[in-house]
């Protein structure tokens, strides 16, 4: 998997003619093509500059309260044919304990999110942000969208599947990451957004595997290493 740092980004490619983008600035995935398909959002109006964070790709959400310059968090992106594996790795190497929250806010491209489908979340319980924070259990079997969505999906079966609606399917498989936020701003909300197109929204859905619901406590000297698998099958 050769890699190259080419315009404040580095370049993966795979003999299988897959590719991934990751900015320098603040580790972000800014592009992963597989089976000649580019498989992730980036908002037209993303601001890559460094003064935000990108409005697309797999930006790292951390560690959202708090931060202690002792603690280091190195991202690890491997390339295969048909995969996408990122892994953070958190190192504590302060002598107090750390509380961290960590996303990984993956923008996956769809070519009409209403006929987007995420399979895997039946049965969990969800914090509906649309609906100020409510709690409600989830009953469908397949996860749509319509309308508005922000949900926290709390402990969450460690492999989903994004029907992307043109025959392909992402899995994602995560690791030591409890939930899974999904996301999608909709008319009014991308308005909103200076740094993402009102006529957006249709193109992207965010299935973002993390630990947001409770905190990760990390003791002094710890390592903790948690991370997906994107896979087109
Ligand atoms: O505008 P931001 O900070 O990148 O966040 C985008 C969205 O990210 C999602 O993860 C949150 O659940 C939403 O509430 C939020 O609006």
């Amino acid at each position: 998997m050769p890699a190259q740092e080419i315009n404040k980004s580095v370049v993966l490619t795979h003999p299988s003619g897959a590719t991934a983008n990751v900015a320098l600035y603040g580790a972000t995935v800014t592009s992963w093509v597989a089976e000649g398909e580019e498989r992730i959002f980036v908002s037209k109006k993303a601001i890559r500059d460094g003064s935000k964070a990108i409005r697309g790709g797999i930006p790292i959400v951390f560690p959202v309260f708090g931060t202690s310059e002792k603690v280091k968090l190195p991202q690890h992106v491997a390339l295969s044919e048909k995969s996408l594996k990122t892994t953070l790795v958190v190192k504590n190497e302060d002598i107090d304990t750390f509380e961290f929250n960590t996303l990984l806010h993956t923008y996956l491209l769809v070519p009409d999110v209403e006929k987007v489908s995420v399979k895997g979340l039946e049965s969990c319980h969800y914090l509906d942000k649309v609906k100020g924070g409510e709690k409600f259990l989830e009953s469908n079997d397949l996860v749509t969208i319509g309308s508005e969505v922000d949900r926290v999906y709390c402990n969450v079966p460690d492999h989903l599947s994004v029907n992307i609606g043109n025959g392909s399917v992402i899995d994602i498989t995560k690791s030591n990451l409890r939930d899974t936020v999904v996301w999608n701003p909709w008319v009014e909300k991308a308005q909103a957004l200076a740094d993402f197109g009102d006529d957006e929204y249709p193109n992207m859905i965010c299935v973002e595997a993390g630990s947001v619901a409770e905190w990760v406590k990390l003791a002094g000297g710890q390592s903790w290493t948690g991370g997906q698998v994107l896979t087109v099958v």
